[in-house]
């Protein structure tokens, strides 16, 4: 029984990035995954336009949907402000796993809550496991057909405020055209695309900014 591509993107950080510096963390991931071994991270290209969007959110809560190997986690952490928080759900205990270290190499435990789980089964439960009122940020990037239960959940649980920004990779590949269709046709929602390609390729993809109204 070999290793499974997580653990292998875990063994390239390990030896290539340095402890507690998130950008060779990044780095180290992009590398391996463009010399070695594709992976469905956000990747490099898209990576900048998801750092763009938190800075200028510049979050105290934050909450990403499918962290897989923590590549995005690491992302999003390294720029979150001191005493912010990002809590991340992931339903792979192996994916968890490899995650939780990559984000410990990176120096970002500290920032960062992983909590296994479904997501229609976790968002619920934010407000009594984490005492959040709202995300300031949503990244959605786990299962493409979740992004629109999901959205509607994050609503009917009062989790976003007016002005809250969420952020979906993959609208264009593998595409999330129900939630396009929602979001972009909501009343409740200022929605603009980024263009850009899938990770790594030269295939189109893009990301989705839509701000909640309220
Ligand atoms: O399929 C894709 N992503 C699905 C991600 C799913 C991740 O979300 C978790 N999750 C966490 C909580 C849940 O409730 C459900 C799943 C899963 O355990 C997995 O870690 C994808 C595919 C391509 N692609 O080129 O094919 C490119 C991408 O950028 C992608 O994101
Ligand atoms: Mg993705």
């Amino acid at each position: 029984t070999g290793s499974t591509r997580p653990q292998r993107l875990l063994r390239a950080v390990q030896k290539n990035a340095t402890q507690g510096d998130p950008q060779s963390v990044i780095n180290a991931i992009d590398h391996f995954c463009r010399h070695k071994e594709w992976a469905m991270n956000v990747g490099d290209e898209k990576g900048s336009i998801l750092d763009s969007v938190v800075s200028e959110v510049n979050p105290s809560t934050a909450l990403e949907l499918g962290t897989y190997c923590g590549y995005s986690t690491v992302r999003i952490a390294r720029l979150l402000p001191p005493g912010s928080q990002l809590i991340t759900l992931e339903f792979n205990p192996a994916y968890a796993a490899v995650a939780k270290q990559v984000i410990g190499w990176a120096g970002l435990q500290d920032k960062v809550q992983l909590v296994e789980g479904p997501s229609g089964d976790l968002i619920p439960q934010m407000k009594d496991l984490f005492g959040v009122q709202s995300f300031d940020f949503v990244f959605l990037d786990h299962w493409k057909d979740r992004y629109l239960p999901d959205a509607k959940l994050l609503e009917e649980c009062s989790l976003l405020r007016k002005g809250s920004v969420l952020l979906a990779d993959n609208v264009i590949c593998p595409g999330t055209p129900e939630y396009l269709e929602y979001i972009r046709n909501s009343p409740r929602y200022e929605s603009r695309y980024f263009k850009s390609h899938l990770e790594y390729t030269k295939v189109e993809d893009g990301l989705e900014k839509s701000v909640f109204l309220g």
